[in-house]
């Protein structure tokens, strides 16, 4: 695909993903691998999940997305656009929640909002109250913009966050970890936001390690493990992709589980009514009917749905870190 010729974003909204990396790859000084060798793309009007336990390099790909670093090799494309280079022309598009807002404590909510929208030198001074009235209204703080910030929760401060980063229309929002140390009230408050936004066209590309928020709100997502891309498509595709839990509902789960083991079932869960299992490759009839016929009191045979977290443990072989 050759370089378009104006500096202009592409208006198609970029035909190969809003997002598009080919081997993107960060190796930081110390020799430290952060990112090897990522292909993302992220389609147009996608509320995409960047899923990866802490360390994964989620948050090094963002800023290498910004254009705040430099790739060791690779390439990264946002809006159509060749990044670090054309940030310039790019970067106006994009709203940006990166670790936190910063924010004058001592200033209120909209006080604050009224010098990030002076800091951009495209924002019109004439119509700045305006921009700022409404971006606290679109993340529900006009009752508490008189108030400092230094009195906000910390919820009240990345919902402040984004209303900043939405002062100016964006056809791009790249929030990292935005739910990052709220509580669950607050982490309701901003999936709810964020669900509203793409519900206007807006990509939003959202960094987590919360695999039941990408879950809740993401149409796409990828997932990342130590540097690496381990996945990435619509999210009931990559769940549908694995098989779920057999689970055995038996007061007899001892012999349950010494029949489903016979039967190829692995990584046996034993409880006290319950034995679950990975589906062995079988017509899981049979697999029922070996249970029956040794004596086993077989009250529910199913097999669940598979979750993300059972997609990303049967790709990586790993556990999910989910603390925090
Ligand atoms: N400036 C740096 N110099 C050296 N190593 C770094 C630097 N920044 C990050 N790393 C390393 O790169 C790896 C990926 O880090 P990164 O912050 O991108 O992961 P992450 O998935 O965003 O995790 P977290 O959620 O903890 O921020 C980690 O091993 C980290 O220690």
């Amino acid at each position: 695909m050759g370089e378009p010729a104006t500096a202009e974003p592409d208006p198609a909204g970029a035909g190969d993903g809003v997002i598009a990396t080919r081997a993107l790859t960060k190796r930081f000084r110390g020799g430290q691998l952060a990112v090897d060798g990522l292909d993302l793309t992220v389609p147009a009007g996608s509320v995409f999940g960047f899923l990866g336990p802490n360390g994964s390099g989620k948050t090094t790909t963002i800023r290498m997305l910004m254009g705040l670093i430099e790739p060791t090799s690779g390439t990264a494309r946002v809006l159509g656009q060749p990044m670090p280079r054309a940030a310039r022309s790019v970067l106006p598009h994009v709203g940006a929640l990166i670790e936190g807002p910063a924010l004058y404590g001592f200033l209120s909510g909209g006080d604050n909002l009224m010098r990030y929208d002076a800091a951009d030198p495209t924002a019109d001074p004439r119509t700045r109250r305006a921009r700022v009235t409404a971006a606290l209204d679109r993340v529900g703080l006009t009752a508490a913009a008189g108030k400092k910030t230094k009195a906000y929760s910390l919820g009240m401060k990345q919902r402040l966050g984004l209303a900043a980063a939405l002062l100016q229309p964006r056809r791009l929002l790249v929030l990292d970890e935005p739910t990052n140390g709220l509580d669950p009230q607050g982490m309701r408050e901003i999936r709810t936001l964020v669900r509203e936004l793409a519900s206007d066209g807006t990509t939003v590309f959202l960094s987590s390690h919360l695999l039941d928020e990408i879950e809740q709100v993401c149409t796409h997502a990828a997932v990342m493990a130590r540097g690496r891309l381990i996945t990435q498509g619509a999210v009931a595709d990559l769940a549908a992709g694995t098989r779920g839990r057999l689970v055995v509902t038996t007061p007899d789960a001892g012999d349950a589980a010494r029949v489903l083991k016979e039967q190829g079932t692995g990584d046996i869960v034993v409880g006290d009514d319950r034995v679950t299992g990975e589906p062995p490759d079988r017509d899981l009839a049979e697999v029922n009917a070996a249970l029956v016929s040794a004596g086993v009191r077989v009250r529910g045979f199913t097999v669940e749905r598979a979750s993300l977290e059972d997609a990303f443990v049967a790709l990586t072989g790993e556990g999910f870190d989910v603390a925090g």
